[in-house]
């Protein structure tokens, strides 16, 4: 879907994004991570052409996004970024309509889309369709960015830090939010973070840059397996590495189903090893239940088996 090939982009004498070859396939969500300055935005920016390349090309189903015209190709590719950029004096319909009325889609057919997105945002059309963008929160908002970015139905989403700003539990419902729509909609998704958790949170694959380089790639589980040394095990945190592992894990897969009970806090039979260890915080419980699921016959989780080294 997007290939970056040998792509460098220079400001004077500064590298912003220094021969990166990358490919997000279709129907994917690719993570761009990496700390302040490492060239995510730059990097993601060329797609839609908002930044040239000083060097190597971009493609988009195997076209090279130079020979596009830039309007036309933005109009196809959905962008939302950390500000939202709703236009302060548009309701929020309008605000969702703006690709859809470019496009030249009738009334009708516009109305529709706006109260469908809404719905799709977790946002009620009812309420909100009307309302100005000053009269969202921070998280409306951004359900409203998302909105208008998924309008004219575009195969691919651009993201560049869309939930920095948000408190966590907000940040952590849009997330979800953006996990579901995903799996409706099947975008190929490009997602610009500087936060660990989110980018696992979010990636089917990862790519890490470290001073505008692609240092790492692959799956959450795989990254994290391989970030002993280096710019990975640095931007992941070293002393959080154990505990980002744990996220990745399923606490089924260390349950003890020879000593099943049911007279201990109990764990959501999908739960993640790291959300066995805050239960088990949480509760002051060195042990957990986990119900049977599918093959699983349910079991008991033991503090000595989440801790012990692998
Ligand atoms: N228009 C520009 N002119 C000069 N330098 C620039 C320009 N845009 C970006 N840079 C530089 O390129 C480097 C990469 O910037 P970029 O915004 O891509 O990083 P980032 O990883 O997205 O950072 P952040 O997470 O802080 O947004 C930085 O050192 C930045 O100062």
């Amino acid at each position: 879907m997007i290939r970056f090939e040998g792509v460098s982009r220079r400001y004077g004498e500064q590298v912003a994004v220094d021969r990166v070859t990358l490919e997000v396939p279709r129907g994917s969500i690719c993570v761009l991570l990496g700390e302040s300055g490492s060239g995510k935005s730059t990097l993601m920016r060329m797609v839609n052409r908002l930044v040239e390349p000083s060097a190597g090309r971009v493609l988009v189903d195997g076209r090279d996004v130079a020979g596009a015209e830039p309007e036309a190709l933005r109009r196809g590719i959905g962008y939302v970024i950390q500000s939202v950029g709703l236009f302060p004096h548009w309701r929020v319909g309008d605000n969702i309509a703006t690709v859809p009325r470019l496009l030249g889609w009738d009334a009708a057919r516009v109305a529709r889309r706006v109260d469908v997105l809404l719905d799709l945002v977790g946002l009620d059309a009812a309420l909100f369709r009307d309302r100005f963008p000053h009269e969202l929160s921070g998280g409306q908002a951004q359900r409203v960015g998302l909105a208008r970015a998924l309008a004219a139905d575009p195969p691919l989403l651009l993201m560049d830090e869309p939930f920095s700003a948000l408190d966590p539990g907000t940040r952590r419902g849009l997330q979800s939010a953006l996990r579901e729509i995903h799996a409706e909609t099947g975008k190929t998704i490009l997602f610009v973070t500087h936060d660990v958790e989110e980018a696992l949170t979010l990636a089917d694959t990862l790519a890490v840059l470290d001073q505008g380089r692609l240092v790492a790639q692959g799956s959450s589980a795989s990254l994290l397996q391989e970030a002993e040394k280096g710019p990975v095990r640095r931007i992941f945190g070293k002393e959080s590495l154990a505990f980002h592992r744990l996220a990745t894990l399923p606490a089924s897969s260390l349950a003890r189903p020879e000593d099943a009970r049911q007279d201990l806090p109990m764990l959501p039979a999908d739960a993640s090893l790291k959300q066995a260890l805050m239960l088990m915080l949480a509760e002051g419980s060195a042990c957990l239940a986990i119900p049977a699921e599918g093959a699983f016959p349910g079991g008991t989780l033991h503090w000595a088996d989440l801790v012990a080294p692998r």
